[in-house]
């Protein structure tokens, strides 16, 4: 459904992102496990067309190039970001956040139908639809967020740290809904540093540093993986084999 291959990012003499290639599957979740400044946020930049890339990328949804479209043309070919810190906006309340986000391209006569299943998918939302953003908790702003992209009717739906300073709860319901999301058939290619919660719900995932891809795998395979409990679920490295202390 996502294929990405050759991004390469600068911001000046820094080279943020080096030759990056990765594919996500239909009603497929892939996350994106990295340090802080290993290059997340700017991957699902360079994806969703906001910075530009070195020349050699290759991106496509479902088939179509959408390597040279201009931002918003990428959300109306079917995919849509959101970005870390959420990006809504705080004065308006939940219904006109969501209004913002449908794509008039794809789902103009459809608005309702997007809209109902939103309120579904987070019954939150449905209480509060007349509540302003900012008034909200952030797991709250986070539904928001994501139902707002999804208003576009994506094919694939980008996620940059949606669990960042959320209570575990909350992080446990948010994720939830993503795994309703991909069955509904949208593909999440997904940016964390909550390794423990999102190997749970991925079904694939890639490690990221100094702006490489390094590694990925199964999140089954990933989770059993020491190097990658080590690095990113916070094992200790000599847990077991810590030598007896002398007398
Ligand atoms: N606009 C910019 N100008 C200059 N350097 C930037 C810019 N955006 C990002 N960088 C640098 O590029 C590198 C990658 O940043 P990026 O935000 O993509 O990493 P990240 O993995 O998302 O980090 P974090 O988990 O902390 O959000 C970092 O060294 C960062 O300082």
């Amino acid at each position: 459904m996502l294929e990405v291959s050759g991004i390469s990012v600068a911001y000046g003499q820094h080279r943020a992102l080096d030759d990056v290639s990765l594919d996500v599957d239909v009603a497929e979740i892939v996350v994106i496990l990295g340090a802080n400044g290993a290059g997340k946020t700017s991957l699902l930049k360079a994806i969703a067309g906001l910075v530009s890339c070195r020349p050699g990328k290759k991106i496509s949804v479902a088939g179509r190039d959408i390597s040279t479209l201009p931002a918003h043309a990428i959300v109306e070919a079917g995919l849509a970001l959101v970005p870390e810190g959420r990006g809504t906006f705080g004065d308006l309340t939940v219904q006109e956040n969501l209004l913002l986000g449908a794509n008039p391209q794809r789902a103009r006569s459809r608005e309702a139908e997007r809209r109902e299943q939103i309120l579904t998918l987070f019954p939150r939302l449905r209480e509060r639809i007349t509540q302003t953003v900012r008034t909200m908790s952030g797991g709250e702003q986070q539904m928001v967020a994501i139902g707002r992209a999804l208003m576009s009717n994506p094919s694939v739906l980008l996620l940059d740290e949606p669990s960042l300073g959320l209570s575990p709860l909350m992080v446990r319901e948010l994720f939830t809904a993503l795994k309703y999301v991909r069955a509904s058939g949208v593909s999440l290619l997904l940016v964390e540093q909550n390794a423990q919660e999102s190997l749970a719900i991925a079904n694939r995932g890639y490690l990221i540093e100094n702006g490489r891809i390094v590694g990925g795998g199964l999140a089954e395979e990933l989770k059993a993986d020491p190097a990658v409990r080590r690095a990113y679920l916070g094992e200790l490295a000599t847990s077991h084999t810590t030598p007896k202390r002398e007398a």
